[in-house]
């Protein structure tokens, strides 16, 4: 079954208690949380004191995504805000290897993130190291930016690279009812989706969500029973 992980980047940042409760309710499974330094990606969103703030909003997985360089100083406070998974970037290290046993140390599912342009192979030395890899099909930092179909190739590689071991493999940027298939199709189980799952306010949102997970069940030939 598909994992829809909409992320309150698209989200309206004047209510995000509100709209992480009301994304929940609509039936996302996991919330993706996107942090960005200014630095390691050309935005800034926020930090482990938002993550802390939402925490009560919803009892879902929040899937914390680190787009920061370094990120180890940070890993514990995250932990302690209320991250369920903590993503970090191969490229951002210094000490990827590093930032993965601290993770899991914490407790917290550990998640490795690879940009476009970055080889699948670059995480292979990480691989018993982690519990989901995250394929960016964007340039991360800005919602609404178009999906890079070659990068359906590095989550083909990744999957294969994966087969028989316990990961989930999350892609993450322009995911829409059209891009969610393919995405599917190549191997990935959890989708992170911005802009199409917050598009239209919260009376859309339900609509939103279905329509991804669906198309993705259909493309991937899952089950779209929900219990
Ligand atoms: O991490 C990022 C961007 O850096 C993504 O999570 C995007 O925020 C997804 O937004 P859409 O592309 O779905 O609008």
């Amino acid at each position: 079954m598909t994992i829809l992980a909409p992320s309150i980047l698209a989200a309206d940042f004047s209510r995000l208690g509100e709209e992480t409760r009301a994304i929940a309710q609509a039936g996302a499974d996991w919330i993706h949380l996107d942090v960005m330094d200014g630095h390691f990606v050309p935005n800034i969103s926020f930090g482990p004191a938002v993550v802390k703030a939402l925490r009560p909003w919803t009892d879902k997985v929040f899937d914390v995504h680190l787009m920061i360089a370094p990120a180890d100083p940070y890993l514990a406070a995250f932990a302690e805000a209320g991250a369920d998974a903590i993503t970090v970037h191969v490229e951002a290290g210094p000490h990827i290897h590093r930032s993965l046993q601290t993770i899991r140390g914490s407790g917290k599912r550990a998640g490795v993130a690879l940009n476009p342009g970055t080889p699948a192979s670059a995480i292979e030395p990480v691989l018993d190291m982690v519990d989901l890899v995250l394929v960016m099909t964007v340039n991360p930092g800005f919602g609404g930016q178009s999906f890079i179909h070659s990068a359906l190739e590095t989550i083909a590689r990744v999957k294969a690279m994966t087969a028989g071991r316990s990961i989930d493999i999350s892609v993450d940027g322009g995911i829409t009812p059209e891009t969610a298939g393919p995405a599917a199709q190549a191997g990935a189980n959890i989708l992170v989706a911005g802009s199409a799952a917050f598009k239209g306010g919260p009376d859309k949102y339900e609509t939103n969500v279905a329509a991804i997970r669906a198309a993705a069940d259909a493309a991937a030939g899952r089950d779209g029973v929900r219990c």
